[in-house]
C-alpha cells in the first residue's frame, strides 16, 4: 500500500518510487531508487532536495520487504561449503567457501523456481568449483513478496542440503600404461605426463606409473600393485578399444568387483570404463584422452576427487551435453 508521510517519519519506511536530485550544470540522476530503504543519514539529503513528505510503501502483514525476503532465502541454504553476500537489491549470491565439487538437488532446485516470485540460479550440478566462486544466486523478484511464498520456499530449502560444495579428498592416483609401442621405447609416453597436470585442479597426488606391455597378466598385476599399495584410483590407459591388442578392458574386469559401464554417452571418451574393485576406483581412458582438450575423463575425475562414486544411472544422463 502506498501512504503519503512527513519525511522526519520515513526512517525504516521503503520508498514508492526513484527520487531525482538535479545540481545545475553538475548533476542530474537517481538519488534514491524505488524500493530503498530510508536511514537517519538520509534525511538532511531527502530535506535538501525539497522532499518534506514522501511516498513510501508498506508492507501488508503478510509482505517481507525485497532484501528481508533474500536474507531468508539464504538462510535456508546456510551450509558450512557457502557464504552469503549481504541482500541488496533482492539479490543474495552464495560463494564457495573452499575448491570441490558443485552439488545440486536439482530436483528440489525445480521445486523451488515453480513457487513464483523467487529464484535460485546455480551453476551446473558436480561440476569443480574454485574458492570464491559464485556458485548460486538467490533473487525475489517483486519488490514485497508474500510471505507465503518464501515459507513454501523454506519447506523445500529445508532438511539435506541443496547446495553445497564438496571438498576434494586428496586422493591417491596410479596409472598403469599399456601399450607395446610405449613399452618397448617406439614411442614416448604421453599419458603420464598429461594425467599428472589433469590432477592438480582437484587436489589428487600421482602415486606413480607402471608401464607395461599389451599382455593381460602384465595389466592385472600392475593394477594389484597399485591396489596393494592403496592407490584411491588406478586408472589404465591405452588399448581400450577393439584391435586384437586391446587388453585393458579384460584387464579391468578381472580386478573389478563391479562394472559401472564400459562406454558412456560423452564424445571424445566414449570408449571410457568406470569400474570399482572394493572402494577402489578403476578406470580405464582411451587414447582420445592423451589429445582432447575435455572428454569423458574430465567428467568423471571430479567427482571421484570429491568422493562420489558414480553410478551408471549418473553416467546416462552424460548423454545431454556430452558432446563436446
Ligand atoms: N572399430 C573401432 N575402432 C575404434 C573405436 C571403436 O569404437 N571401434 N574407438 C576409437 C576411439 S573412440 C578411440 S579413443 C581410439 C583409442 O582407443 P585405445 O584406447 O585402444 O587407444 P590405443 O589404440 O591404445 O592408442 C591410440 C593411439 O594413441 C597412442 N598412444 C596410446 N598410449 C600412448 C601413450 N601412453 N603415449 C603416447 N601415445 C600413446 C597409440 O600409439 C595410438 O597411436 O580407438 C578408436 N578406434
Ligand atoms: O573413446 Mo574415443 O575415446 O570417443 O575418442
Amino acid at each position: 500500500m502506498k501512504r503519503e508521510i512527513r519525511v522526519e517519519d520515513a526512517v525504516g519506511m521503503v520508498l514508492a518510487h526513484d527520487l531525482t536530485r538535479i545540481v545545475p550544470g553538475e548533476f542530474k540522476g537517481r538519488l534514491f531508487a524505488k524500493g530503498h530503504r530510508i536511514s537517519e543519514e538520509d534525511l538532511p539529503k531527502l530535506l535538501a532536495i525539497g522532499k518534506e513528505h514522501i511516498f513510501v510503501l508498506e508492507p501488508e502483514a503478510h509482505e517481507l520487504h525485497e532484501d528481508d525476503a533474500a536474507e531468508r532465502m539464504a538462510r535456508a541454504l546456510s551450509h558450512e561449503s557457502l557464504r552469503f553476500t549481504e541482500p541488496n537489491e533482492g539479490k543474495v549470491n552464495a560463494k564457495a567457501a573452499h575448491d570441490g565439487l558443485l552439488v545440486i538437488d536439482v530436483e528440489r532446485l525445480d521445486a523451488i523456481n515453480e513457487i513464483g516470485d523467487v529464484v535460485v540460479v546455480t551453476k551446473p550440478t558436480r561440476q569443480a568449483v574454485r574458492a570464491g566462486q559464485t556458485v548460486a544466486g538467490l533473487r525475489a523478484i517483486p519488490l514485497l513478496v508474500d510471505a507465503a511464498k518464501i515459507a513454501a520456499y523454506e519447506v523445500i530449502a529445508g532438511g539435506e542440503p541443496l547446495v553445497r560444495v564438496l571438498p576434494f579428498l586428496k586422493r591417491s592416483v596410479g596409472v598403469v600404461t599399456t601399450g607395446s609401442e610405449v613399452f618397448k621405447g617406439r614411442i614416448t609416453d604421453k599419458f603420464g605426463p598429461r594425467i599428472q597436470e589433469k590432477l592438480v585442479p582437484f587436489g589428487l597426488t600421482f602415486a606413480g606409473q607402471r608401464i607395461v606391455d599389451d599382455q593381460m597378466d602384465d595389466i592385472v598385476e600392475a593394477i594389484r600393485a597399485f591396489q596393494a599399495e592403496k592407490a584411491d584410483i588406478i586408472l589404465v590407459t591405452g588399448g581400450m578399444s577393439v584391435d586384437p591388442d586391446d587388453r585393458s578392458p579384460l584387464a579391468l574386469r578381472t580386478v573389478a568387483t563391479e562394472v559401472v559401464t564400459y562406454g558412456m554417452p560423452v564424445l571424445p571418451g566414449s570408449m571410457t570404463m568406470l569400474a570399482y574393485a572394493g572402494e577402489t576406483v578403476l578406470m580405464g581412458l582411451p587414447g582420445c584422452v592423451i589429445y582432447d582438450e575435455v572428454t569423458a575423463f574430465d567428467w568423471l575425475l571430479p567427482r571421484v576427487a570429491a568422493g562420489l562414486r558414480p553410478t551408471r544411472a549418473e553416467i546416462a544422463r552424460f548423454g545431454c551435453g556430452g558432446l563436446l
